[in-house]
């Protein structure tokens, strides 16, 4: 006999359901789905937290700042007294001025010689970075692991949740590393020779070394040598057995590991190199480090196809089995955007990493293809990163010009999860004023966005493979849909792998959704997502005595405050409930 699925809404202030959905009929084998009975919270409250011998743990981090709770009424231990002033910031924030103001754009900061100390990274952290990347181009195995430890350290004794994402080298051509040099100038009308020998006794004069073995064979007499899709040019004039001398036509700066493209009658060159592998080698050694020191994210470079992330993923999967890395792709290459619903599909996550990208491509080209990148991994459900030159001219500048600004307002109003910082943060003057900018335009812009109701009306398509999973998407359209009707001060949802919460994320509701999870890895790795402030609790298939044990962590640190208005769903039990805390 085919059962239904009943949701019942109810506020606390009314024991009778206010609304009821029936689902169509289904199946036996999820029969598990039952009634949900609200009760009246008050009287509930307080038996179950008289009730309840074991207080959750329960940590948050909303983006400015993170919290880190032991108890409804915490105790002075020394561990608690850490957490209770790095909360200072979240409390601060959501005291001063409601749920409302959280930001919900995520901050990546990639992390260099500027900002790889522990107080410069504190500073990061406590300025709202979300997730610190490390560049594989760039640094020493050493100084990763370095770097890992003290973001983990952070995390651990300051209760952030700050989450490592490691960026593969990938093999596309690029610059040696300058014999030690931080830059180089090339002027108008140099000779310079780029060169695939190896030189043991330090590089000569106005000579650099090219990653790529079949360059000097590729490369043809007239050809132009793009350093970083233009920012400094050259023509191929000679070619002499491994070495290639050039003449600088447009002068400029070149840094360390540049990447560098040859175009021929105007076209880029693709030869051999474009069977290049996506992962080499040294890349698989990195992976290899990225599992071991259990980073969230591993964003892969150049990423030409679907193929390489299934088989990145099935790699980590026998690697590290109870591991959940999300693999990243970034997508910066011709291939990439030929490939683009394939390749985002078989991801966790994507990357417009429009340095790379913008050598590919005309310039001109990139916007559009930045804003097409976004909305197929909002509608895939797939996290999303807007990255390079936001705030280029602050690696020099405390403040950045209008253009930059202009720049990251269109990815906030793009409502890209994400927006990442490179050299301004890697190896910038101002990295902590960078981060202040990125998170000053989130919040004006989202505001702006949330006064003026401008939701974009996005048709996010079904993507539920299970009809299980076409329940939990429907709840999350719909309880995302009430939010904003009703006008909830914030979604709550109950998510042990985080599926849930990145539905609901999906679609970006004017209020923040406070994501609870059991896992400090699933916690790390909801904070790459718009409008997640995520939170480990233990809880259990109880949900009354779940809501109980938050309200009551919560209301103890000022985080909420009776009357609130807050919708919960759950993946337990499937589920929506609006209800005032009471
Ligand atoms: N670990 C590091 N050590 C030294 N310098 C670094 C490090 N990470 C980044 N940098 C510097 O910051 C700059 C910008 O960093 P970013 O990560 O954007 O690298 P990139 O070289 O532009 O390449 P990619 O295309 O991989 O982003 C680099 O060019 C480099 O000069
Ligand atoms: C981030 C990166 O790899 C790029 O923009 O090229
Ligand atoms: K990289
Ligand atoms: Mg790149």
């Amino acid at each position: 006999m085919a059962q239904a699925l009943n949701i019942f809404i109810s506020t606390s202030h009314s024991p009778k359901p206010l609304i009821s959905y029936r689902s169509p009929p289904f199946s036996p084998s999820i029969s598990r789905f039952s009634f949900i009975k609200i009760h009246k919270k008050t009287s509930l409250f307080i038996k179950a937290s008289a009730s309840d011998p074991n207080p959750a743990i329960l940590t948050s981090d909303n983006g400015a700042g993170s919290a880190a709770l032991q108890d409804p009424a915490p105790s002075p231990t020394v561990s608690d007294s850490s957490s209770i002033e790095v909360d200072a910031v979240t409390e601060a924030e959501l005291k001063e001025n409601g749920f409302r103001s959280t930001r919900r754009t995520k901050l990546i900061c990639t992390i260099g010689p500027a900002t790889c100390k522990p107080e410069q990274l504190e500073a990061l952290a406590v300025g709202g970075m979300n997730v610190a990347r490390i560049n594989m181009c760039h640094g020493t195995r050493e100084w990763h692991r370095e770097v890992i430890q003290r973001v983990r350290k952070l995390n651990e004794e300051k209760g952030y949740a700050v989450a490592i994402m490691m960026d593969t080298e990938g093999s596309e051509i690029h610059m040696g590393d300058l014999g030690g040099a931080s830059s180089a100038k090339a002027e108008d009308g140099e000779i310079w020779t780029f060169s695939v020998r190896a030189f043991d006794s330090g590089l000569p004069e106005h000579t650099i070394n090219v990653n790529y073995d079949g360059f000097a064979e590729d490369v043809k007499v007239g050809d132009e040598l793009l350093v970083d899709g233009g920012m400094v040019r050259f023509e191929v004039i000679e070619k002499i057995g491994p070495d290639v001398k050039c003449r600088c036509t447009d002068p400029g700066l070149l840094l360390p590991r540049a990447n560098l493209t040859f175009w021929r009658d105007g076209s880029l060159v693709r030869e051999r190199n474009a069977m290049l592998p996506t992962i080499s080698s040294k890349d698989w050694l990195d992976i290899d480090f990225g599992i071991a020191e259990g980073v969230e994210f591993i964003a892969i470079s150049f990423v030409k196809s679907a193929e390489v992330i299934k088989h990145l993923k099935s790699y980590i999967q026998a690697r590290a089995r109870d591991s959940d890395i999300s693999v990243v792709a970034k997508i910066e290459s011709i291939d990439s955007l030929k490939n683009l619903e394939e390749i985002i599909q078989a991801s966790d996550g994507a990357m417009v990493a429009r340095g790379d990208l913008g050598a590919q491509i005309p310039l001109e080209q990139v916007p559009s293809e930045q804003q097409k990148i976004v909305q197929v991994c909002r509608q895939l459900n797939k996290p999303v990163i807007v990255a390079s030159q936001l705030l280029e001219s602050m690696i020099e500048y405390p403040t950045p010009t209008r253009a930059e600004v202009a720049d990251v307002s269109e990815a906030v109003r793009q409502r890209a999860d994400a927006l990442m910082l490179s050299g301004e943060s890697a190896m910038g003057q101002f990295p902590d004023k960078a981060l202040t900018v990125l998170r000053s335009v989130s919040l004006r812009i989202e505001k702006w966005w949330r006064e003026e109701k401008r939701h974009e009306a996005m048709k996010l398509p079904g993507i539920a493979s299970s009809y299980a999973d076409r329940i939990s998407e429907e709840i999350c359209n719909s309880a995302a849909k009430m939010a904003n009707n009703l006008e909830v001060d914030a979604i709550f949802v109950y998510t042990k792998t985080g599926h849930m919460a990145s539905l609901l994320s999906r679609c970006r509701p004017d209020c923040p959704i406070f994501a609870f999870t059991t896992t400090t890895s699933v916690r790390r790795r909801l904070n790459l997502q718009w409008g997640l402030i995520p939170f480990r609790l233990s809880f259990s298939d109880d949900m009354e005595n779940n809501l109980n044990k938050t309200f009551a962590l919560l209301k103890a640190r000022g985080m909420i405050k009776s009357g609130d208005l807050v919708i919960a769903v759950s993946d337990m039990l499937q589920s929506i409930q609006v209800m005032n805390v009471p």
